[in-house]
């Protein structure tokens, strides 16, 4: 049997446009035709997948695998967070290169790069932080864009002391940004309020896990999102918030899409599946693993809504934040909440949460499923149609979804490193039941069976969709510039007072 070559029968294929009842033949990772009654070549391995959907393998567009964060390291590495992801039908994962302050980005990328090459099960690619501003910074960013397949840079308006940026260096680097084709991405919270809450916080003797989002409540992360958003359509850049957690900063994003800015968002597996009141369980080890930042917020409503932003298309494709902390870890914060090391998990359990809290619920249709779960983040991070599509010349990345299977997610049956799931107890209707990654079956009947290393690294082109129209709203804008009446003025500059 040729690797990278299967033939799926009768199965309903789902892009975000339309579906159809289809066979669909995979060959060298690339899918070759799709049409009914597809026979079998000699040998060829066949998936049935009569009643179940064929769905593009999902796009987790925001991992942190193995990050040095907080004195500790994220414990989904490259091998395990990609195996978690597969086993929950993603194929393809986007993780961030983070360089400290003063670090060269294109060594930081280079480690990133390894340590992914020798361990993912599935494809992946890069964005880069920007930790800090310089001359360097700026050559370095145009190497990665025009040499290294990197196509969007994030900022931090959050971690003061260590990856924040400030507002003045934001302006620069989405300058940069735009010149280079590269969308900005932002993790919007007001990190000198932040800074400034969480000391607030401890000298009232506020030390546990609450105090995480007590210091760090919706409002800073809304205007911080504003902030961003403006700062973003002064240099006439597209801006990418990641992970919205809170009903203020979608309400943000979606006031400014109105108006016709160029912003997307990205809720997070997290907000749409769990809220934040589990950071006031009475078991620290309970409420310490619910910690992340922006916070994952108790508000009731948030999942709901963020879900209805997500289904009117206000909020875009769903990623994960994924970044693994065991107990362990998460008791370097025992006595103080501020050194709790930030992240949860998501990329096992994305897409079969927004399927129960989506589909199930009548908010999404089964194209705005794949929309939000595969096909919106290939365009905006330009890889569509090679990912996100099954369609004739995508790559081979296909996931049998079963409508009608159910589970109940635990830690004691995931595929993470980590010790606990933030979503333990919730069942979920529609899983992935067989997972192909080009061409080849990676999970199926629940056991993995992918090859460490054998994802590729798919680099991202420069000026994709997202920067369709803006050289000519720059036109107009500067031409309505040039029209401002500067005609020369009349009457004395000052008035002197007798
Ligand atoms: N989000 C989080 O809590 N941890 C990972 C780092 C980041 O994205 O802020
Ligand atoms: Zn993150």
């Amino acid at each position: 049997m040729t690797k990278g070559t299967i033939l799926i029968k009768n199965g309903t294929v789902v892009n975000d446009d339309r579906h159809f009842k289809s066979d669909v033949l995979v060959e060298n990772g690339i899918i070759k035709e799709i049409s009914k009654n597809i026979e079998p070549k000699d040998g060829i391995q066949v998936v049935d997948a009569t009643d179940k959907l064929l769905v593009p393998g999902g796009i987790d567009t925001h991992t942190h695998f193995q990050l040095p964060f907080m004195g500790t390291v994220s414990v989904d590495d490259f091998d395990i967070g990609t195996q978690a992801a597969v086993a929950g039908g993603t194929t393809f994962i986007i993780d961030f290169v983070i360089p400290t302050r003063g670090q060269s980005l294109l060594e930081a990328y280079d480690q990133w790069k390894r340590w992914a090459d020798e361990k993912v099960n599935c494809d992946y690619s890069l964005h880069v932080a920007i930790t800090w501003w310089s001359e360097q910074v700026s050559k370095e960013m145009e190497i990665l864009v025009k040499e290294r397949g990197v196509n969007s840079f994030k900022c931090f308006m959050a971690y003061k002391n260590s990856f924040m940026v400030t507002d003045e260096e934001m302006y620069h680097i989405f300058k940069r940004c735009k010149e280079l084709g590269a969308i900005a991405q932002v993790h919007a919270e007001n990190g000198d309020m932040v800074f400034e809450g969480q000391k607030k916080m401890l000298d009232m003797g506020i030390t546990g896990p609450e105090g995480h989002e007590l210091s760090r409540p919706e409002a800073l992360e809304a205007e911080a999102t504003n902030r961003a958003i403006i700062i973003a359509d002064r240099v006439s850049t597209p801006v990418y918030i990641v992970h919205v957690q809170s009903i203020g900063a979608a309400d943000v994003i979606c006031k400014h899409r109105k108006e016709g800015v160029r912003v997307y968002g990205e809720p997070i597996a997290a907000g749409l599946g769990v809220d934040g009141s589990h950071m006031w369980n009475h078991d620290w080890r309970h409420a310490a693993a619910f910690v992340m930042g922006p916070p994952i917020r108790p508000d009731p409503r948030t999942k709901e809504v963020l879900m209805d932003y997500l289904a009117r298309g206000d909020l875009d494709c769903v990623g994960t934040d994924n970044c693994t902390f065991c107990a362990e870890q998460k008791a370097l914060g025992k006595d103080d909440f501020t050194k709790i090391p930030n992240g949860v998990n998501g990329v096992e359990d994305r897409m079969s949460i927004v399927w129960e809290n989506g589909v199930n619920k009548g908010k999404l249709t089964w194209c705005q499923f794949v929309r939000a779960t595969s096909s919106e983040a290939a365009r905006i991070f330009n890889v569509y149609p090679r990912k996100g599509r099954i369609d004739i010349g995508c790559d081979g990345d296909i996931v049998v979804w079963d409508l009608n299977q159910s589970k109940t997610i635990s830690k004691d049956t995931h595929h993470h490193a980590v010790d606990f799931n933030i979503f333990e107890g919730i069942k979920v209707t529609g899983i992935a039941t067989t997972t192909i990654v080009a061409g080849n079956i990676v999970w199926s009947n629940n056991k993995l069976s992918c090859v460490k290393g054998s994802g590729q690294f798919v680099p991202r082109p420069p000026f994709g969709p997202v920067f369709d129209g803006i050289e000519q709203r720059d036109i107009v804008r500067n031409e309505l510039l040039r029209k401002v009446d500067r005609k020369p003025y009349d009457g004395p500059v000052i008035q002197l007072n007798k």
